[in-house]
């Protein structure tokens, strides 16, 4: 029997509802080549549930995401409701919660150079010959941005806690992902400064034992934030928690030549999972029809690979995605000069996906 996948569509603000399309129609061509089935509902999330319910995450969204089997995001927030108390603005409200509720507390975030347009790095001459390949682990459900936060007439704060349990489970991710790719990890805190960077070391150490084949090394956050620049090809698996890996997600994105080419996964260690872009709803071009689909599509890769098995199916869709820019189809992150926009660079992906022998690919 044909196997069919409940996908739950959370498109949201900004550029997200012009990305989402495209990787749904990627979504349509690939499952009709590999055999599966998909039933996508669309719910309102963030801003756009704001403004249709009063909020961010209504009842029925999360019921969708409960009675599904993955969740494709697209991501939340925008200048129109930064007015809001902080509490109520879409990224608090909405991301934040699904993350927690699901205890997605695995966020992949696997950043490449690309070979055929290398060239469009910024590290460019330099990373053509080096070339990037780092997966990102970042802990997802812990850390600064679910800690304790207060505010006075006159000064706020925001409280990082760490249990061992949580730290544990993040690095055994990074060191299993480790021993399927180059035996390296590098763990990164401040922990000349932080108690909760202290306790992260000493855990991670601990995991280690279990993993003699793999190195680690530990790295400050400031330093890996210069060493990521100088020099990408350095490292293999990044062990992050929440906050250093958003931040140093979005750097590796910029070496590759794009936020706009950035997929995560975030995973609770069953088949369930969430898979988004790993930048925002960049106000700046939404409505434009120029944002960049590649980090939603290829989240949509991730979904297929980690939610539902489905490798080949996978596997294609990145092949189709490095075909495309291979023949330089890329939105105007990558190429000032160029004139394709969101949906040329959709087409041409699913054009790559029609020229793939199905056979050959799985
Ligand atoms: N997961 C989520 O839902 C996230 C939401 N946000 C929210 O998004 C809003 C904007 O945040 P920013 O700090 O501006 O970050 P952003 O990631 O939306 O944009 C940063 C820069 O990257 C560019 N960019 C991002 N994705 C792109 C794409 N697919 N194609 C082409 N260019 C792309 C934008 O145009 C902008 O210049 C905020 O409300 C923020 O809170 C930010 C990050 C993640
Ligand atoms: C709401 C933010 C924590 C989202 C973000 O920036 C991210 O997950 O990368
Ligand atoms: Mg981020």
């Amino acid at each position: 029997m044909m196997k069919n996948y409940k996908i739950a569509v959370l498109a949201g603000d900004g550029i997200g509802p012009e990305v989402m399309v495209q990787a749904l129609k990627v979504l349509d061509v690939v499952s009709a080549k590999f055999n599966f089935s998909m039933q996508s509902t669309e719910a309102l999330i963030g801003g756009a549930a704001i403004d249709a319910t009063g909020v961010a995450l209504p009842e029925a969204t999360l019921d969708l995401c409960k009675s599904s089997d993955a969740i494709l995001f697209g991501s939340v927030g925008g200048p129109k409701w930064t007015s809001l108390p902080p509490a109520q603005q879409p990224e608090r409200a909405s991301l934040l919660p699904l993350r927690k509720t699901f205890d997605l507390f695995c966020n992949l975030r696997p950043g490449q150079i690309y070979p055929a347009f290398a060239e469009l790095s910024p590290l460019h001459p330099k990373i053509s010959s080096q070339g990037m390949d780092i997966l990102c682990v970042r802990e997802l459900t812990g850390g600064i941005y679910f800690g304790e936060k207060g505010r006075t007439e006159d000064a706020a704060f925001d409280t990082q806690k760490y249990s061992v349990s949580e730290i544990e489970r993040i690095s055994r991710v990074a060191f299993e992902a480790a021993t399927k790719r180059r035996n390296k990890v590098t763990s990164i805190d401040k922990a000349n400064v932080l108690a909760t960077s202290v306790l992260w070391r000493e855990v991670v150490e601990r995991v280690a034992k279990d993993y003699p084949q793999v190195q680690l090394e530990h790295m400050y956050i400031d330093n890996a934030a210069m060493q990521l620049i100088r020099a990408p090809q350095h490292f293999d698996v990044l062990l992050c928690d929440n906050l250093f890996g958003d931040i140093l997600s979005d750097e590796i994105a910029a070496i590759a030549g794009s936020l706009g080419l950035l997929p995560s996964a975030s995973l609770n260690g069953s088949n369930f999972g969430l898979y988004e872009p790993a930048g925002g709803t960049a106000p700046d071009i939404a409505g434009k029809g120029i944002a960049n689909p590649i980090a939603q599509i290829l989240s949509a890769a991730l979904m297929l690979r980690y939610s539902f098995a489905e490798e080949a199916a996978a596997r294609a869709i990145e092949q189709a995605v490095a075909s495309t820019l291979e023949q330089g189809i890329v939105t105007r992150d990558i190429n000032s000069a160029s004139n394709y926009g969101t949906a040329d660079v959709g087409a041409a992906v699913i054009a790559a996906l029609n020229a793939i022998d199905t056979k050959r690919a799985s």
